[in-house]
């Protein structure tokens, strides 16, 4: 066939005669035809299978041995995943077997070894598998285990509504009716060591429930996911420190749990996958079904429950995927104490030199956006433990908040939006699916699930020395708190303890009053123990290892909400770059009434004026007036741990007391 100039075939008419014709059939195109027969064989050319993920062992070289011992690590894989979805009261079921079930049959096309995996029941020893049978039993269950980010898209897309790619390749989905975790449907099993063990009655996080309860809820969950066509499985760790680190499975029936979880726990090379055997503990995810309001301790139809000693938790009545991050959380924060482990609700960094920095404070005063730093090593934005051997992150990934985020303001975590990443509740252009990110519509709590390696300056394996510096963070609406002070120990316990943020309610109809809120250890909805257990560890850390305290001020300045202005971000950042950089430590102070807090005369790149928070209101009367309402709600926070020892020495309690407002 000739062609022109410009490299198109001409097109022939009229029985034009070349030798090439020699049927009188004209083909227009000139390379060799796909290899298949059918449209299915030819689909079924574009998938190679993975690669069996059992290297062929020594001994065991012939293929027909790795073979086999491949179906056995899979056969062994669904054992264990059928007993963790196997009823507590019925003797049989379920059939767990592996797989997308709209993709039966597929396989045979390839020559896979079987079309249908073998699958795997659970049955109970020493009973009859007659009795107490359900139809549940007879029907399958596919799983879909650790199913790779490009597999989830297709799922999210496929089937769950709300779920989109944007402009940037990120997966935008809904969280449905919750967008916000459930702190007061939290509830943990009280048995004899739970009792005895953990932080109950006024001030705690820890709502109980019964171990009864507990087994009717986790039934309801179970019950719930072997009903539907399939799971999904992620099988993966908790702690960057290898020799505390926990092994997670996380059950759940939505593509964007499955994704969110593969983003934000430590995800598995394929040969700790093979190792992995069973889990250290177990989340049921069953958020699109509420609980019961008949089961006892329910108070509405979302509930979230913790057995420490089954090593489970029950999610059901909330889709928001937060829960299953901060549960384990919670977790972690009962496990790790016990091995003399500090848990922390922080994000952590570390400079060029190895100068590692926590930064502590309750949601949206910064955890995130301050440890992201371009000059420095990431850590974590959020879960660490400190250990005798150092830090090291709970997490395998990163959850920023989205609201007004800017390219100019956040650039790593704005490029982190990318192919991968779960963009939760935020609202896009229908056409162009660019995300707006000032729109509150469905939230204001937006939020991106990213995995640590989006970021590019991320210290993998995300484990440091010890911390020199201990920034403890604060958005404080009222506006009296200086922007950066220099705490001693006792101060810095005080304030770890009170763990103060003044969030503004409602930004939208009007000037609101500010919200003072105090979490103990700034994290109170996850501790599991009395603040002041956390507490001890961190001072006797802080002196054991020299590390200084600070206190950071992100918010108001020049007034309360409504008169003043939040602190801007480069201020905030200069603050935090003086901290680092040392030139904090020598700088000159002086000191505040009522908190009596060290504040620097100055820093580079910051005005001075603002450095005291007097200097930028204009009524000094309403200054002194809020910097006593402060004072005096802090004084009120503090009163029920006035009593509590901390560490086995009454006198640190009355340094850490004295180390309060005064006034
Ligand atoms: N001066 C400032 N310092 C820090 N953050 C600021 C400042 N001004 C505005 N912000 C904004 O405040 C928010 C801080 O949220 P961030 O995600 O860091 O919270 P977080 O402490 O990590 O909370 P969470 O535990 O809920 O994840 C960001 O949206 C950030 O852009
Ligand atoms: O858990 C969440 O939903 C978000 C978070 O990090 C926090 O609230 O501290
Ligand atoms: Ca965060
Ligand atoms: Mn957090």
């Amino acid at each position: 066939m000739a062609s022109t100039p410009n490299g198109l075939a001409r097109i022939e008419t009229h029985g034009a005669k070349t030798k090439k014709h020699e049927n009188g059939i004209c083909h227009d195109d000139s390379s060799a035809p796909v290899r298949a027969q059918t449209i299915d064989e030819l689909h079924s050319l574009q998938r190679k299978r993975s690669a069996p993920t059992t290297p062929i062992k020594d001994g065991a070289s012939s293929p027909f041995a790795a073979a086999l011992s491949e179906e056995e690590r899979q056969r062994q894989q669904l054992q264990s995943i059928s007993a963790s979805l196997a009823s507590l009261t019925r003797e049989t079921g379920p059939k767990v077997v592996r797989g997308d079930p709209a993709r039966k049959g597929e396989a045979a096309a390839k020559g896979a070894p079987s079309p249908h995996p073998q699958p795997v029941h659970h049955h109970h020893p020493h009973v009859t598998p007659t009795i107490a049978v359900s139809d549940s039993s007879l029907k399958f269950t596919h799983v879909l285990y650790n199913l790779s980010p490009a597999e989830l898209y297709e799922q999210a897309i496929k089937y769950e509504k709300g779920s989109f790619i944007t402009s940037t390749g990120a997966l935008a989905t809904l969280s449905g009716a919750k967008t916000g975790r459930s702190p007061r449907d939290k509830r943990i099993v009280k048995d004899e060591a739970s009792a005895q063990e953990l932080w109950w009655g006024k001030g705690s996080p820890n709502i109980e429930m019964d171990e009864h309860t507990f087994l009717t809820n986790r039934e309801r969950a179970v019950d719930y996911l072997n009903s539907l066509d399939k799971v999904f499985v992620n099988d993966q760790f908790l702690n960057w420190d290898t020799e505390n680190r926990i092994k997670v499975r996380i059950i759940s029936a939505r593509a964007y749990h499955s994704l969110f979880m593969h983003n934000m726990c430590i995800r598995p090379t394929e040969e700790e996958l093979e190792e992995f055997g069973t889990p250290d503990f177990t989340i049921y995810n069953a958020g699109q079904f509420p609980c019961n309001r008949y089961t006892h301790y329910m108070t509405s139809s979302t509930s979230v429950d913790i057995n420490l000693a089954r090593r489970e938790m029950v999610i059901l009545g909330t889709q928001y995927a937060g829960e299953m991050k901060k549960g384990l959380f919670g977790v972690m924060h009962y496990l790790m104490p016990r091995r003399g482990i500090l848990s922390l609700h922080s994000g952590c960094n570390m400079g060029k030199q190895g100068d590692v920095a926590l930064f502590f404070g309750l949601s949206g005063t910064g955890k995130t956006t301050l440890s992201t730093d371009h000059n420095r090593l990431l850590i974590g934005d959020d879960e660490h433990c400190w250990s005798d051997t150092g830090v090291s992150n709970i997490e395998g990934g990163c959850y920023a908040k989205c609201i007004d985020l800017s390219q100019e303001k956040e650039p790593d975590i704005c490029n982190a939006i990318k192919f991968g990443t779960v963009l939760e509740n935020v609202v896009f252009d229908e056409h162009t699916r660019e995300v707006d990110y000032t729109d509150k519509s469905v939230t204001e709590n937006t939020r991106a699930a990213y995995p640590i390696e989006y970021i590019p300056n991320a210290k993998i394996p995300c484990v440091g020395p010890h911390p020199k510096n201990v920034i403890l963070l604060a958005c404080d609406a009222f506006g009296v708190l200086p922007p950066v002070s220099k705490l001693n120990l006792p101060q810095t316990m005080y304030h770890f303890i009170s763990g103060y943020t003044a969030l503004v309610a409602g930004t939208e109809d009007g000037i609101k009053e500010p919200q003072a809120t105090f979490s103990a250890c700034f994290g109170a909805a996850f501790i599991m123990l009395h603040p002041t257990k956390y507490a001890a560890m961190l001072a006797e850390k802080m002196q054991k290892y020299g590390a200084t305290g600070w206190l950071v001020n992100t918010g108001w300045s020049g007034g309360r909400y409504g008169v003043g202005k939040r602190i801007r971000l480069p201020y905030t950042r200069k603050i935090i770059d003086a901290i680092h950089s040392g030139e904090l430590l020598t700088a000159n102070y002086k000191k505040t009434e009522v908190f009596g807090l060290e504040i620097p005369t100055e820093i580079d790149g910051v005005p001075s004026e603002i450095l005291d928070p007097i200097n930028t209101w204009t009524d000094k009367g309403a200054y002194k007036e809020t910097l006593l309402k402060l004072a005096g709600l802090f004084k009120k926070n503090f009163e029920v741990f006035a009593n509590y020892k901390i560490g086995g020495d009454s006198s640190l309690t009355d340094k850490i007391l004295a180390a309060g407002p005064n006034f």
